[in-house]
């Protein structure tokens, strides 16, 4: 199988290309890229007007698989993952049971080897069942394959155990994915801690629950040696933090997802559960913050933190109803319309932290580039088509997004993995 996308703006940030041309995919390999093409194809695409870039990588998606497959699973969470542009995507552990042994990290591979059009992996849980009390076999799952550790959903609150997990994490050269809260300053809250949540007269989240844990994490972090990534950035003070303990010259990565650099908690709708997400949506201060992050490059990584659940959950009240939001399918559209379209960052830089870096982060060889030679994964985007999301049309179980009806810029045109178309736009046909 052979494929020749003609006439993209091809954005590579692995060798720093940003030009109209060709790219050349072959037996699941990348074979070339450049002006005029003129080889045969099985397949010829015409992505005149669109980016290309290599495939979206997600590395903080939830699954629900298994356990809560009626929130999402494997395969379906791979076909929202192709929708959105994603080529690879990283699996939190926080399932039922709880993804800490090597043979539940078995159970997804094998899954998704099966039966989903992309590349799912896995992180192992640090401790048993995400208990925060024993260390979980992290040794036996990185024999098994996990690119990563985390707690995600929670902190692991005992610093002495959550040490020797880094411990170990450092001498096999993995990051620990950390998820900042500090479980004793959380207090039952459900929004951000600010006026709105007083006038609704809702328990609030201060922004100390995630810095004094991004700041103990990373003095950790410089303790053990070990990749210290944090998950969602959500405040002002995640991104002073991470900057100083960056010019420190410390091995440390942050992410930051779609809803908290697009929305502040002044856009609750009052009673709407799908704004309820951990951490939760911050002041515009904060959201400033995040954006300026983006656009130097303290963050590196924009990822979905892709969180399904059931309508029915979703329909409890604010103090009730589960944590989190859909991504995948959004997340591509967000950042075109709310960064790039913007100005705030460059193409080149969306396509670095939505797929290159997290590939570095989590060694994926091949991954995360266009260069010849790599894996002939890669995404289609048309910058330039309006449209409002519509949750009638995913492919997720998950319909709970705060974002349905909203006006954005920029589609998903095709996705290949592995050399293998694994989705098409149904509107405009780019195969000639
Ligand atoms: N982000 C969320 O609001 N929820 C996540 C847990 C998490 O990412 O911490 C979930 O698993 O539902
Ligand atoms: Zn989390
Ligand atoms: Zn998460």
């Amino acid at each position: 199988m052979s494929i020749l996308i003609r006439n993209g703006r091809v954005i590579d940030p692995d060798t720093k290309l940003d030009e109209i041309c060709d790219l050349q995919l072959e037996e699941g390999r990348i074979t070339a890229c450049g002006k005029n093409i003129e080889a045969e194809a099985d397949v010829i695409l015409d992505a005149t007007g669109c980016y290309v870039m290599p495939g979206l990588i997600d590395m903080h998606v939830h699954l629900r698989d298994p356990g809560q497959t009626w929130k999402e699973d494997v395969v379906s969470g791979a076909r929202a993952a192709a929708r959105g542009g994603f080529t690879t995507v990283l699996a939190m552990p926080n399932t039922k049971p709880v993804i800490d042994s090597p043979d539940r990290v078995d159970y997804v591979k094998v899954k998704a080897d099966y039966s989903a059009p992309i590349h799912v992996l896995q992180a192992g849980a640090i401790t048993k069942g995400q208990k925060g009390e024993v260390l979980a076999d992290i040794e036996g799952m990185i024999a098994h394959g996990i690119p990563a550790i985390s707690e995600d959903g929670k902190s692991v609150m005992n610093a002495g155990l959550y040490k020797k997990a880094m411990e170990l994490a450092a001498r096999h050269g993995i990051p620990v994915l950390a998820h900042c809260e500090d479980a004793n300053l959380v207090n039952g809250g459900c929004v951000n801690e600010d006026e709105n949540s007083r006038s609704a007269g809702l328990p609030g989240i201060i922004n100390a629950v995630e810095d004094v844990i991004i700041a103990r994490d990373i003095l950790l972090a410089e303790e053990t040696g070990a990749h210290l990534h944090l998950c969602h950035c959500s405040t002002k003070g995640s991104m002073d933090i991470l900057r100083e303990a960056k010019k420190r010259g410390m091995d440390v990565s942050g992410e930051v997802c779609p809803h908290h650099f697009t929305l502040t908690s002044g856009d609750i709708i009052p009673g709407d559960t799908n704004y309820k997400m951990n951490p939760p949506l911050r002041t515009a201060e904060d959201r400033e913050a995040l954006r300026q992050g983006l656009k130097e490059d303290v963050f590196e990584v924009i990822s979905t933190d892709h969180a399904p659940h059931s309508a029915e959950e979703k329909t409890a009240t604010m103090r009730k109803a589960p944590f989190g939001i859909v991504g995948l399918e959004t997340a591509a559209a967000l950042t075109l319309t709310e960064l790039v379209d913007t100005g705030i960052l460059t193409p080149m830089q969306m396509a670095e932290k939505m797929s290159y870096h997290p590939a570095r982060i989590l060694h994926l060889e091949g991954r995360g580039s266009l260069a010849p030679g790599s894996e002939a994964d890669v995404v289609i985007i048309d910058p330039d088509k309006e449209y409002e999301i519509d949750t009638r049309y995913f492919e997720s179980k998950g319909k709970n997004t705060p974002f349905a009806g909203k006006k954005v810029k920029g589609r998903i045109m095709a996705t290949i993995c592995g050399g293998k178309i694994v989705y098409q736009d149904k509107e405009r046909n780019l195969v000639q």
